[in-house]
Order: structure tokens, then C-alpha cells, then sequence
């Protein structure tokens, strides 16, 4: 998705050349603690919005959320490369455990 893309390579660029104002470079400043606090909050307010908000309230949390797990991924040096090899790893796999399935045949 190129909007992560985006958005990634801009937490990358405020940790290598932190700005005065910015927010990312305000939780980089206040460590990881924080981060993972950030990260626990918007996951809940996720849940939350998922139970009883609209889908435009729930879009935001989410987008909120993807937010700050971006920037946990670049404080622990995460790329998404790294994210997306995994998630290839995982889809081979199940494509292959697919085709070792036996067909359940209908009496
Ligand atoms: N996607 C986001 C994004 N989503 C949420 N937030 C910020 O996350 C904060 C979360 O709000 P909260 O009310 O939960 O937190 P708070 O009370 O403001 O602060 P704390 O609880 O952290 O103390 C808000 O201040 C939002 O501005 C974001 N801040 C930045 N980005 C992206 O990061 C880029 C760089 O931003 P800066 O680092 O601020 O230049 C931006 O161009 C955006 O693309």
C-alpha cells in the first residue's frame, strides 16, 4: 500500500533527522515505553470503534493504530520488507499445506 510506504519512510526519516513539532519525533524522544503505550491505546480504541462506532470512526483508529505500529517498526528497525517476507512465507505455506489437503468426498 503505497500510503504505508509513504508514511513509513517518513517515521525512518524523522528518527535519522529528528523536527521541532513533530509528533514522531516526540515518541522517538520519549522511548519505547511510550511507543508500546501508544501502540496498546490505539489497538483498544480499535476494538472500540470495531463495537460501537461508525466505519468512517473505526477507518480513523485503524489508520491511527497503523500510525504507531509504523513507528515501533522503525525504532526496532523493522523494515517492511521484513513485514512482507514474513507475510509471503506465511501465504506459501498455507498454499501449500492447501494442496496437500485431501478433498472431503460427499456421501
Ligand atoms: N499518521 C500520522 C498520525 N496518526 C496519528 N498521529 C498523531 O497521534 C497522536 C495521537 O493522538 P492522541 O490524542 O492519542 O495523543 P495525544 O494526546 O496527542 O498525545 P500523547 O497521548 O501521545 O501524549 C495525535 O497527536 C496525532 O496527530 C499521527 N501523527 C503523524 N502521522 C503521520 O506522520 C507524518 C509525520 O508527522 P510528524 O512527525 O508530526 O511531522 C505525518 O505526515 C502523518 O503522515
Amino acid at each position: 500500500m503505497k500510503a504505508l510506504e509513504r508514511d513509513y519512510q517518513t517515521v525512518v526519516e524523522r528518527k535519522a533527522n529528528p523536527e521541532e513539532g513533530s509528533y514522531t519525533t516526540y515518541l522517538y524522544n520519549k522511548g519505547l515505553e511510550k511507543i508500546l503505550k501508544k501502540v496498546g491505546e490505539e489497538s483498544t480504541e480499535v476494538v472500540i470503534a470495531a463495537l460501537s462506532q461508525s466505519k468512517e470512526e473505526l477507518i480513523g483508529e485503524i489508520c491511527d493504530l497503523s500510525y504507531h505500529v509504523l513507528v515501533l517498526m522503525a525504532e526496532k528497525g523493522i523494515t517492511l520488507e521484513d513485514v512482507e517476507a514474513e507475510l509471503d512465507r506465511r501465504a506459501e505455506k498455507q498454499h501449500n499445506l492447501k494442496a496437500e489437503r485431501k478433498p472431503i468426498v460427499n456421501r
